[in-house]
């Protein structure tokens, strides 16, 4: 199944629009495990299993497996949400951008090596960096349009002199996703929660994509704005919350905290669904 299919159903199964990032930092990990990298699997696979049947989608941070050598639990964990969710699509947060040919490596790393639905994107160094995830048919690829942090705004909302009607860089990327750049169908856009103005203005240029929106939670983005200003009926969205949900207690009841705040998120992102 492609990836946007499985995210319609996986949406309409759990009444769900929440994505759990799996972010996981070992020092903020309870007791028996804390600080210890080589408990990165056991972690995320118990967050797994107390949310699967609440999430539209997971998203693993690569850089928080590489930082600890810890590909090898990624890859774990992949096979975990494979054999335990198979109806999740799994996103993974890489935000690769490079040459064509070094491009192929990455997307190679991505859908064949951890078997990702999807992935994002960076997509600074243009088209024919974001080629060869495309020849992955049927694969998602997100790219980053209006990030939710801060330094956003050093360049994505300059303005392009040499574009016909001088648009904001973040709206000359939604256009280019939107339109030529899209050409099986499978793009999508990254747009942070923390802008819920602008997330209405990348949906009114880019009406069906895909819209990955990080930044509620622990970045404080208001959720509810984010489903009225990103949700259409053709047009869905996938609203990722991290660091609230992994570390929603200290304690041995992680998982189960972890799921709490889940359900508590799914409700609020539910609610303002109408
Ligand atoms: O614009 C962006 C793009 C990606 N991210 C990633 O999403 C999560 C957010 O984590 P929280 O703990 O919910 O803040 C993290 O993996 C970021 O790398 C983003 O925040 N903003």
């Amino acid at each position: 199944m492609n990836f946007t299919d499985m995210l319609r159903d996986a949406t309409a199964q759990n009444n769900s629009l929440l994505c759990v990032g799996l972010d996981p930092e070992p020092t903020r990990f309870p007791a028996a495990m804390q600080g210890d990298p080589r408990k990165i699997y056991d972690f995320c696979a118990a967050i797994v299993d107390s949310t699967a049947d609440l999430v539209c989608a997971f998203k693993p941070q690569i850089a928080y497996f590489a930082a600890h050598g810890a590909e090898d639990q990624l890859e774990r964990l992949m096979q975990h949400m494979r054999a335990n969710a198979p109806q999740v699509p799994v996103i993974l947060d890489a935000k690769r951008g490079d040459i064509g040919s070094t491009a192929e490596q990455y997307a190679k790393e991505a859908f064949e090596r951890y078997g990702a639905d999807a992935v994002t994107l960076s997509p600074f160094m243009g088209f024919d960096s974001i080629e060869p995830y495309l020849a992955y048919h049927g694969k998602g690829a997100f790219l980053l349009c209006r990030t939710s942090n801060p330094g956003g705004d050093d360049l994505q909302t300059q303005r392009l002199a040499s574009v016909e009607g001088q648009p904001l860089m973040y709206e000359h990327v939604a256009r280019l996703a939107q339109g030529p750049w899209n050409k099986n169908g499978q793009l999508g856009l990254v747009v942070g929660a923390t802008y819920p103005q602008e997330i209405e203005r990348v949906r009114a240029i880019a009406p069906t994509l895909p819209l990955l929106i990080p930044g509620v939670g622990a970045q404080g983005g208001d959720a509810a704005a984010t489903v009225r200003a990103g949700l259409r009926s053709d047009g869905p969205i996938i609203v990722n919350s991290s660091r609230a949900i992994l570390y929603a207690s200290k304690g041995e009841d992680f998982a189960a905290a972890a799921r709490a705040e889940a359900m508590r998120t799914r409700g609020v992102l539910e609610a303002a669904r109408g």
